[in-house]
This record gives structure tokens, C-alpha cells and sequence, in this order.
């Protein structure tokens, strides 16, 4: 059976640039992650792509799930639904590939407490002004939305503290690199040390 692959959690304030940094990191001809495509209840956006930047339902759909346990973690985020479906990641994980997720601060904390091993990584701006801005370039978001992320932002920010790793978002080449050498390290550390330490405490793999 070929060994499980890593979770890999992207996390941060709205409009920080997850997205785009993500997109960087899976356009280099080296990526090997498998990107985790979410669900939630929040309009489609001009351009985006059912299936591909998210799978869009109601809020009925959405609950259904939840209630057959068919979601990794999920959180109310700016009155929407968003979350994990967990088939695609428990697929991927069980086949040995390393898996990415994208989402907000409550749940990846979900995600800490059912898979402690994930690798936890948040994305945060230079500043609160350079967010804002951000946001409001992207245009996709009215002055009163706008607002309400911004609120949120500042106690996602205070989160920062339970991740493995912060990153900051100045310039998008060099926030992927980051996060490409923290993977690629981690990776390196679990292959390299684990193994010894499995063997100091008596446990096989099996008994992990
Ligand atoms: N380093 C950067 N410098 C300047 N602008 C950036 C940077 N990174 C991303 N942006 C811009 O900021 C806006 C928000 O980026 P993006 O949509 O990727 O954020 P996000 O964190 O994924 O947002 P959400 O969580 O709401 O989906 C976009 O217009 C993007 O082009
Ligand atoms: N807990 C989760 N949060 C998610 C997920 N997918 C996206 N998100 C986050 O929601 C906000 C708003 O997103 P937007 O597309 O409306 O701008 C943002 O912080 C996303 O990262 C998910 O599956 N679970």
C-alpha cells in the first residue's frame, strides 16, 4: 500500500492572494499536489467555473452533506456555506498524493483537530490597507462585503499563532517559493527523521 501523502493547508484572510499564489505554485512545471475543489453556497462569480473554482449549491445541498457526514470541515463564512468535501481527499491521501487545500481560518482549525499531521500554513498581507486594497481591485465584492471581510480579518490574522508556518504575501513569485521550500523541507524532515523516531519508540509502521 504506498504511503499516505500530505495535507497541505493554505489558509488566511480573504483577498490575501491564496488563490492566486496557489494558481502560482500549481503552474510550475515541478507541482505535484492535487488542488481540493470546495463547496459553498455563495454566488458564482463572472468567470468562474463550476468544478473547477468551486462546486456551487444551495443551501439545502450544502446541509445534506454535512448531515451525511460528506464534508472534511465546513464554516459559515460572510453568510455562506463553504467546506471540504472529504471522498476526493481521502482518495487522494489513501493513493500515496500530497493534497492541497485553500480555506478560511475556522476550518483549517477543523482540519488541525481530525488530521494533526497536515502541514498548516498561513498566507498573511503586508498590512490592512494593502488587504483592503486587494479586495477592492478584485472587484467581485460590494463596499458593505467588502467591510464584513474586512472585520473578519483582523481576528483571522490573530490566528496566525496556530499554524505550522506564516508567509507573507508581498510579491506572488516569491510567497509561492516560500511555501515550496517550507513543503519541500517538511517533506524532507518527515522522510529523514520520522523513521528514527518510529524506531526509538518500538513502533512499525502499523502501529502508527
Ligand atoms: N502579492 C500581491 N500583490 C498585489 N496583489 C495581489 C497579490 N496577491 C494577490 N493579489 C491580488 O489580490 C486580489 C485577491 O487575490 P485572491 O483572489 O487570490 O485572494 P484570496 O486570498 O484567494 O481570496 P479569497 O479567500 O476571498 O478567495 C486579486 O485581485 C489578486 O490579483
Ligand atoms: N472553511 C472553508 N473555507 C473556504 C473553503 N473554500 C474557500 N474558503 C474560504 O472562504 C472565504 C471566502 O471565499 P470567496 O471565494 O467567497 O472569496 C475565503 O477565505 C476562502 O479561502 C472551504 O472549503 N472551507
Amino acid at each position: 500500500m504506498p504511503k499516505r501523502g500530505m495535507l497541505i493547508v493554505l489558509s488566511g484572510p480573504s483577498g490575501v492572494g491564496k488563490g492566486t499564489v496557489r494558481k502560482e505554485i500549481f503552474s510550475r512545471e515541478d507541482n505535484t499536489f492535487h488542488y481540493s475543489v470546495s463547496m459553498t453556497t455563495r454566488k458564482k462569480r463572472p468567470g468562474e467555473v463550476d468544478g473547477k473554482d468551486y462546486f456551487f449549491v444551495s443551501k439545502e445541498e450544502f446541509e445534506k452533506e454535512i448531515e451525511n457526514g460528506g464534508m472534511l470541515e465546513y464554516a459559515k463564512y460572510v453568510d455562506n456555506y463553504y467546506g471540504t468535501p472529504l471522498k476526493y481527499v481521502n482518495e487522494m491521501l489513501d493513493q500515496g498524493k500530497d493534497v492541497f487545500l485553500e480555506i478560511e481560518v475556522k476550518g483549517a482549525m477543523q482540519v488541525r483537530e481530525k488530521v494533526p499531521d497536515g502541514l498548516f500554513i498561513f498566507l498573511t498581507p503586508p498590512d490592512l490597507m494593502e488587504l483592503r486594497q486587494r479586495i477592492i481591485n478584485r472587484g467581485t465584492d460590494d463596499l458593505a462585503t467588502i467591510d464584513k471581510r474586512m472585520e473578519k480579518a483582523v481576528g483571522e490574522i490573530e490566528m496566525m499563532q496556530n499554524y505550522d508556518y506564516a508567509v507573507v504575501n508581498d510579491e506572488v513569485p516569491k510567497a509561492a517559493e516560500k511555501i515550496q521550500t517550507i513543503i519541500r523541507a517538511e517533506r524532507w524532515r518527515v522522510k529523514r527523521f520520522l523513521p528514527d523516531y518510529k524506531k526509538q519508540l518500538g513502533l512499525d509502521d502499523d502501529q502508527q
